[in-house]
């Protein structure tokens, strides 16, 4: 028998771990989820129940873990018709599954190498490194009975082309409906305008995410993106980058400006409040009529979406006399799970000691091993000891 013909591509790996945020599944859930989404990480009580909230005005269920699933069996699918027998698996960090009982379940099975995809495309404390945290403690309550895991992760996917031409192609079928028809008219264009949506996080670590930034990643996105829809359009939509789902206490700065207030001076014909302006497209000083709002900061309709911007965001626009429009998340779009494949291919290849080459058009890969310091934790004077991680140099 040949050796060669039996080897699993993703050698030696020994499972595919989708690693994610997790979100309540009905009423009960949804306080002992938010406890464990907001401990100890200075959330203010009332952020806490206007959050619990949102979820309980959706009957307690976050749309995240169906849209993880999702994800989940279209990645499995894409890596089996690439020869891999690999389970592919999710653990979340504040429900069910749990990342340590994910981890447990797969040691049961006798499976160590585990390979990791985060849920975030993005680098950011919040997106990273805390999952790589999440891990470490895991991984060392099970060192402690006996069970030794190795990690490796898959890098930040933002740059890849899978995810470029998704989000792309969902920003150009929102922009046609608002403007109307196959390009629009320009008239109808001129006083439209795309606003790039993704979660707030304090400015302290967005500094910490990089280089590049948090931001300086969100916007390598939003000007390709416009950059395709020129290509496409014969013209450049406006564009700005804005933020949702600021919590933290009033005083800590976070990215800005929030959605609605971006909304509000818009209407108000006020100047751009977010970056668009630097990229020089910018729709002169008249009140817009139209926004489409593009989640590009998710890739899949999490509560952020369905709440944040298809209610508040959308009743603010109502309220405002604007015309909305929402684009689609890249959810399991078979380009954006072709590229998730490739980066996870990425680390096998990696391991088992060949070149890795990033799929061609991608923007600039990432390391797969994270760096020393990569997406640091901003500390607090009172913060606990550091946790351990996983999948990088510190
Ligand atoms: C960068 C980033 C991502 C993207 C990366 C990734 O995907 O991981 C993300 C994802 C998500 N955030 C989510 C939910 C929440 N985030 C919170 C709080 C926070 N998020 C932050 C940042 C991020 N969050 C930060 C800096 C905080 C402050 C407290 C802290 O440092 O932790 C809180 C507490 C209440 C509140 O303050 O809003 C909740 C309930 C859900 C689930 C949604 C669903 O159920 O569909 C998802 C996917
Ligand atoms: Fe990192």
């Amino acid at each position: 028998m040949n050796p060669a013909a039996t080897t699993d591509p993703l050698a030696p790996f020994d499972a595919v771990m989708y690693v994610t945020y997790g979100g309540p599944n009905g009423p009960d859930d949804v306080l002992p989820f938010m406890r464990n989404a907001t401990a100890g990480r200075g959330v203010p009580d009332d952020r806490l129940i206007e959050v619990a909230g949102h979820y309980q005005r959706f009957g307690g269920v976050s749309p995240i873990n169906e849209r993880n699933e999702e994800l989940r069996a279209a990645l499995a699918a894409e890596l089996a018709a690439r020869g891999s027998a690999l389970p592919v698996v999710i653990g979340n960090r504040n429900w069910h599954p749990f990342i340590k009982d994910t981890l447990a379940a797969l040691a049961a099975e006798g499976k160590r190498r585990i390979l990791v995809l985060l849920a975030s495309a993005y680098a950011s404390y919040s997106g990273c490194r805390q999952y790589r945290e999440d891990l470490g403690v895991a991984a060392a309550e099970l060192a402690e009975a006996g069970i030794e895991l190795t990690f490796a992760k898959a890098r930040p996917y933002y740059t890849t082309p899978g995810f470029l031409a998704a989000a792309t192609d969902a920003t150009a079928a929102a922009w046609d409906d608002l403007v109307g028809g196959d390009s629009g008219s320009e008239d109808r264009a001129a006083d439209s305008r795309i606003a790039f949506v993704t979660h707030s996080i304090p400015t302290s670590m967005n500094a910490n995410a990089g280089p590049p930034d948090y931001v300086a990643q969100h916007l390598a996105v939003c000007e390709e993106i416009v950059a395709r829809l020129h290509e496409r359009l014969g013209y450049a939509p406006a564009w700005d980058l804005v933020y949702c789902s600021r919590s933290g206490p009033e005083h800590v700065p976070w990215l800005e400006p929030d959605i609605n207030d971006h909304l509000s001076e818009l209407a108000a014909g006020g100047a751009a409040g977010g970056d668009g302006a630097a990229g020089g497209a910018t729709s002169g000083g008249g009140a817009v009529r139209g926004v489409v709002a593009v989640p590009m900061g998710f890739t899949s309709d999490h509560m952020e979406v369905v709440f944040d911007l298809d209610v508040e965001a959308a009743e603010t626009a109502a309220e405002l006399g604007l015309e909305y429009r929402r684009a689609a998340t890249v959810g399991t779009d078979e380009r954006f799970v072709s590229s998730l494949a490739h980066v996870v291919q990425e680390v096998a290849a990696a391991e088992q000691g060949q070149d890795v080459e990033a799929e061609p058009g991608d923007l600039g890969p990432w390391p797969a091993r994270c760096r020393a310091g990569c997406c640091a934790a901003v500390r607090h004077p009172h913060a606990p000891a550091p946790r351990p991680t996983v999948c990088g140099a510190d």
